[in-house]
C-alpha cells in the first residue's frame, strides 16, 4: 500500500480510463475518498457494483465538492460541458486534470471556465485499449506508460509536482509538452493509425459484398491487428478527429503523399525503393521492442501492478 496522496478524488467519467484510475487508486490506497460521477445512471450503477469508488453521485457538480483532485475522463467533445458544470463548485486549491487524447481543444474548452483559485493541468496517459466502459478498465494499465502534461503558462510548480507524483504512483513515466506539439505528435503516432485502421476495415467490408465472406475468413494477422484498432469507441474517435482536425489533416496529407510514392514504386517495379523503405521501418520496430514499448494489448498482464 502506498501513501495517501489526496484526501478526496473526484472522477468525472468512469469508462476504460476513469475506471482503470479508480482501480489503481483503490488498490494502492492513494486517496481516502473517491467520488464518482458519470453521465448515465446505468454506468454509475455499474461503477458502484464494481466498487470502484467510495461514493457515487449523479451530478458532476456534486462530485467535485471538497475534492482535492478532479480527473475528467470523458470523450474530448464533452470537455466544455463538464467544465461548465463543475467550475462553480470546485474547491479553492484543487487540481483539475483530464486524460483526453487531444490537448489544444480540451484547453480551449475548459480553461476559460476554470476559476483562478484552482490548478488546471491538462494531461494525457498514453495507455489504453480498443475497449470502453467501466468493465473494460484494469489495474496496471498505466504502468510503464507515458503520461504527458501540457501545462498552461504560470502553472503552479507544486501542483504540477503533486499531479506528477500521482501518475508516477500509478507506474507512469511523465513528460511535459506544448499542447500544439502534443497534438501533432499524437496525430501521427495514435490518431492516424486509428483512422487508417477504420479505413482499411471499412474498405474490406465494402469488398466483402463482392467476395462474399473471404475477407473475414482468410484475414491474416496483419488485417486482424487493424480490426482491433477499428473496434475502438466510435464516440471517442469521432471526437478526436473533430478536435484535432488541423494536425490530423496535416499528417494525412503527408501520409497520402508517401503512399503515392509507394504506389508508384509498386507500379514501376522499383524493388530497391520498396526494399529501402521496408528495411528502414523494420529498424524502427526493432528499436521500439528494445525500448520495451512493444506491449501489445494481450500482454498488458505482464505489466499489471498485481504481478
Ligand atoms: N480509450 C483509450 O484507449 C484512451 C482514451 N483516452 C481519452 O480518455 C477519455 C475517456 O476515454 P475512455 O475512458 O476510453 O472512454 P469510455 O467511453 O470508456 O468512457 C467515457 C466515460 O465518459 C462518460 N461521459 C460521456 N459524456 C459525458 C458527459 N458529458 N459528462 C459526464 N460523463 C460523460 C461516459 O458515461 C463514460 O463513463 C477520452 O477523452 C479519450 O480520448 C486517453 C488515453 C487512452
Ligand atoms: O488501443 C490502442 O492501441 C491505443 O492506441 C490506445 C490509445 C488510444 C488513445 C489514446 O489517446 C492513447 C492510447
Amino acid at each position: 500500500m502506498s501513501e495517501i496522496l489526496f484526501d478526496r478524488i473526484a472522477l468525472i467519467g468512469i469508462g476504460l480510463i476513469g475506471s482503470s484510475i479508480a482501480r489503481d487508486v483503490k488498490k494502492l490506497g492513494l486517496a481516502k475518498e473517491v467520488v464518482i460521477s458519470t453521465r448515465s445512471l446505468e454506468t454509475l450503477k455499474r461503477a458502484e457494483e464494481l466498487e470502484l469508488g467510495t461514493s457515487y453521485v449523479a451530478s458532476a457538480a456534486e462530485a467535485v465538492k471538497d475534492a482535492d483532485l478532479v480527473i475528467v475522463s470523458v470523450p474530448v467533445g464533452a470537455s466544455e460541458a463538464v467544465a461548465q458544470q463543475i467550475a462553480p463548485h470546485l474547491k479553492p486549491g484543487a487540481i483539475v486534470t483530464d486524460v483526453g487524447s487531444t490537448k489544444a481543444s480540451v484547453i480551449a474548452q475548459m480553461a476559460p471556465h476554470m476559476p483562478e483559485s484552482v490548478h488546471f493541468i491538462p494531461g494525457h496517459p498514453l495507455a489504453g485499449t480498443e475497449k470502453s466502459g467501466p468493465d473494460a478498465g484494469f489495474s496496471g494499465l498505466f504502468k510503464g506508460r507515458w503520461c504527458i502534461f501540457t501545462p498552461l503558462e504560470g502553472t503552479d510548480a507544486d501542483a504540477l509536482a503533486r499531479l506528477r507524483g500521482f501518475w508516477e504512483a500509478l507506474g507512469s513515466m511523465c513528460d511535459e509538452m506544448d499542447p500544439q506539439h502534443h497534438d501533432k505528435v499524437l496525430a501521427i503516432v495514435s490518431h492516424l493509425p486509428h483512422i487508417i485502421a477504420y479505413n482499411i476495415v471499412g474498405t474490406a467490408d465494402d469488398l466483402e459484398t463482392v467476395t462474399e465472406s473471404e475477407v473475414i475468413k482468410y484475414s491474416a494477422s496483419g488485417f486482424r491487428d487493424f480490426t482491433r484498432l477499428a473496434a475502438s469507441d466510435p464516440t471517442m474517435w469521432r471526437d478526436v478527429c473533430l478536435h484535432n482536425k488541423d494536425a490530423i489533416l496535416e499528417m494525412l496529407a503527408r501520409f497520402s503523399e508517401d503512399l503515392a510514392y509507394l504506389q508508384r514504386a509498386i507500379r514501376w517495379g522499383e524493388g530497391d525503393k520498396l526494399f529501402e523503405l521496408f528495411s528502414r521501418t523494420r529498424t524502427i520496430r526493432r528499436s521500439i521492442v528494445q525500448a520495451g514499448q512493444d506491449v501489445d494489448v494481450p500482454d498488458f498482464g505482464r505489466h499489471a501492478l498485481d504481478k
